[in-house]
């Protein structure tokens, strides 16, 4: 082991060389391939551009906060956290776990490791393959080269650590400070950190000083289910701007000028910070107007766009927003192009298929005709419409030709190889390369230009998606409080619901003794009716008895009537018989007398 300290160039700044040994780089990369990756596309982090791997606990990137405890970090890191901690590297045991893995042509973007999250000291451990780190002060843009050696250790800690952005280039062949001249290969890097806290703690929108709010760090890991109260960041704002208004005043005053300790060569900063100031990342009160302009939010979309374009000759300006679209000046900065046929981008899209990755572009031209390029891994396709079929030009490195005929879902009908077969198509393959031709050649042309905005525009850039990533974190802010909204409401809910039930009890209860009190006297009224119902038939029966007695005597006399009157008849007949007989008999007495 070997220490470099380059404090006097970057205060913080320490290298370790040989900090392992080949034999345990071989032991760590072979358990470290044997673990699942994440990155291009796979969770978690799928946005990122090259494959990583964390233990201890997981980070999103995206959100910009800690997801996850995952356990304690792995058996094959034992004896460099061992070794860290024995040459006094880092304040506590880090409990945090980067892999990286750059492959040629990968690198990583200026930042620094968010202040707020992650521990003072920042640890980086180069497997494989040497690289170029390139640290870059935040105020003035002083950038030093160090050269990280394959095996060694790299510490930030100190002004290197929360002053500096570092990045590492994407190029094969890098040059170190020192003119040594590094051939990149595939590098894995192991970065050792203490996570102090899950999230940042929250802004106020009427903070100007939102940036810094975002990456001030005391939230600690122990009372991270207790976030900072908020008034707290707020309170340091409030002083930081007073602190920025008195200085200013000052100055006004005095005619002086305050410049700032840690400049080195750059514009000098009008506020003087120390270097323990938690705030030393911010800009001045009036920046975040200026960051926020439309202008910024154009080159942002541009550099995107380009990106993200590898052929055309314009920029679809119609198709973005207006707040989005370039200005002339912008637009005078972009270098034509050789004319495509294509006017529009139709669709872009990138197809991961298992290690194979294309970037696929349709284009449209004036006629409608669609025509659609790929670019992959190791060879370079260019299809065409035609009467409704596709045909797929591909050259391969060898620069043999393929033709694919397929029609519009993609059935392939038929497959030329080689110049022989294709001759009969002969214009079709020399449309096809002119077009591949100048697909190429806009494509660097696009990818140089692209570097160069990075460079007049890294910062904006970095900015305007610090700025989005605040507006995120206000924005989830304010989801967070929704929550506790909602949650107030559905407590009263509940509340009330409980209310309800009780109430629904209560009324339940004194309607059944309600209900009761009625049956009673409902039962008691039927009882008392039944009653008077009895005695009115009683007495009902009693006069109907009465009644049919009288009837009674009625019938019985008229009967009596009828019997007397029939009696009186026969008396009368009888006795007019016995006249009558009594006459017969004289009469017959007299005949015999006579
Ligand atoms: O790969 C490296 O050495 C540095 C990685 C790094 O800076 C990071 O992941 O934050
Ligand atoms: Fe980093």
């Amino acid at each position: 082991m070997h220490r470099i300290d380059y404090g006097d160039e970057i205060p913080g700044l320490l290298l370790i060389q040989n900090f392992v040994t080949s034999e345990e780089e071989t032991s760590m990369i072979k358990d470290i391939d044997k673990n699942q990756w994440c990155g291009l596309g796979i969770s978690p982090n799928p946005e990122l551009k090259r494959r990583t791997q964390q233990y201890g606990h997981l980070f999103s990137y995206r959100y910009r906060k800690v997801l996850e405890e995952l356990g304690p970090l792995p058996e094959f890191s034992r004896t460099v956290v061992k070794r860290i901690m024995e040459n006094d590297l880092m304040p506590n045991t880090p409990n945090h776990l980067l892999v990286n893995e750059y492959n040629l042509g990968q690198g990583i973007m200026p930042h620094t490791d968010a202040p707020a999250l992650f521990g003072p000291a920042i640890l980086s451990l180069s497997l494989l393959s040497a690289c170029v780190m390139k640290f870059t002060h935040v105020e003035t843009g002083h950038t030093v080269d160090i050269l990280l050696p394959r095996l060694s250790m790299v510490v930030m800690r100190g002004d290197s650590r929360y002053k500096y952005k570092h990045s590492i280039s994407k190029d094969h062949i890098e040059t170190a400070s020192d003119g040594t001249a590094v051939h990149r290969n595939r590098r894995v890097s192991l970065t050792f950190r203490e996570i102090v806290a899950w999230e940042a703690p929250p802004t106020e929108n009427t903070c100007n000083l939102t940036s810094c709010c975002s990456n001030a760090s005391s939230n600690t890991l122990r009372n991270k289910t207790e976030a900072r109260p908020h008034r707290d960041v707020k309170k340091r704002c409030q002083q930081h701007t007073a602190s920025i208004q008195q200085q200013e005043q000052l100055q006004k005053q005095t005619g002086s000028s305050y410049t700032s300790r840690n400049t080195r060569g750059g514009t000098p900063h009008s506020i003087n910070r120390s270097s323990s100031d938690t705030f030393s990342s911010c800009s001045p009160a009036s920046d975040p107007k200026k960051l926020s302009s439309p202008a910024n939010n154009s080159i942002n979309a541009i550099n995107e766009r380009i990106s993200r374009l590898s052929m055309g000759n314009q920029l679809p300006n119609s198709k973005l927003p207006r707040r989005l679209q370039p200005s002339q000046s912008q637009q005078a900065r972009l270098i034509p192009i050789p004319p495509l046929q294509a006017r529009a981008t139709k669709s872009e899209t990138t197809i991961n298929k298992g290690k194979n990755i294309t970037r696929c572009i349709s284009l449209q031209d004036e006629a409608k005709t669609m025509a659609g390029a790929a670019i992959e891994i190791d060879r370079q396709c260019l299809r065409k419409q035609n009467n409704g079929n596709f045909h797929s030009i591909w050259i391969t490195r060898k620069n043999h030709h393929k033709i694919k005929e397929s029609d519009k879902v993609h059935n392939e009908k038929n497959i030329y190889y080689d110049n022989q077969t294709i001759s009969g198509n002969d214009h079709l393959v020399e449309a096809a390369q002119s077009r591949l031709k100048n697909l190429l050649l806009a494509q660097e042309r696009q990818l140089d230009m692209h570097e160069q905005l990075k460079q007049t525009f890294g910062d904006i850039v970095d900015q305007e998606e610090e700025n989005g990533t605040e507006l995120i974190h206000q924005l989830r802010v304010h989801l967070d409080q929704q929550a506790l909204h909602i949650q107030d409401l559905e407590r009263a809910l509940a509340l009330e619901r409980s209310r309800k039930g009780d109430f629904r009890r209560k009324f339940e209860t004194e309607k059944q003794a309600l209900l009761e009190q009625q049956q009673e006297k409902f039962d008691a009224l039927k009882s008392k009716y039944r009653t008077g119902l009895e005695l009115i038939v009683d007495r009902w029966l009693s006069n109907e008895a009465a009644e049919q007695e009288i009837w009674m005597d009625q019938i019985r006399q008229q009967a009596d009537d009828r019997v007397a009157r029939v009696e009186e008849r026969w008396m009368e007949r009888a006795a007019d018989l016995q006249a009558e007989l009594r006459q017969y008999r004289d009469q017959n007495f007299r005949n015999i007398i006579e």
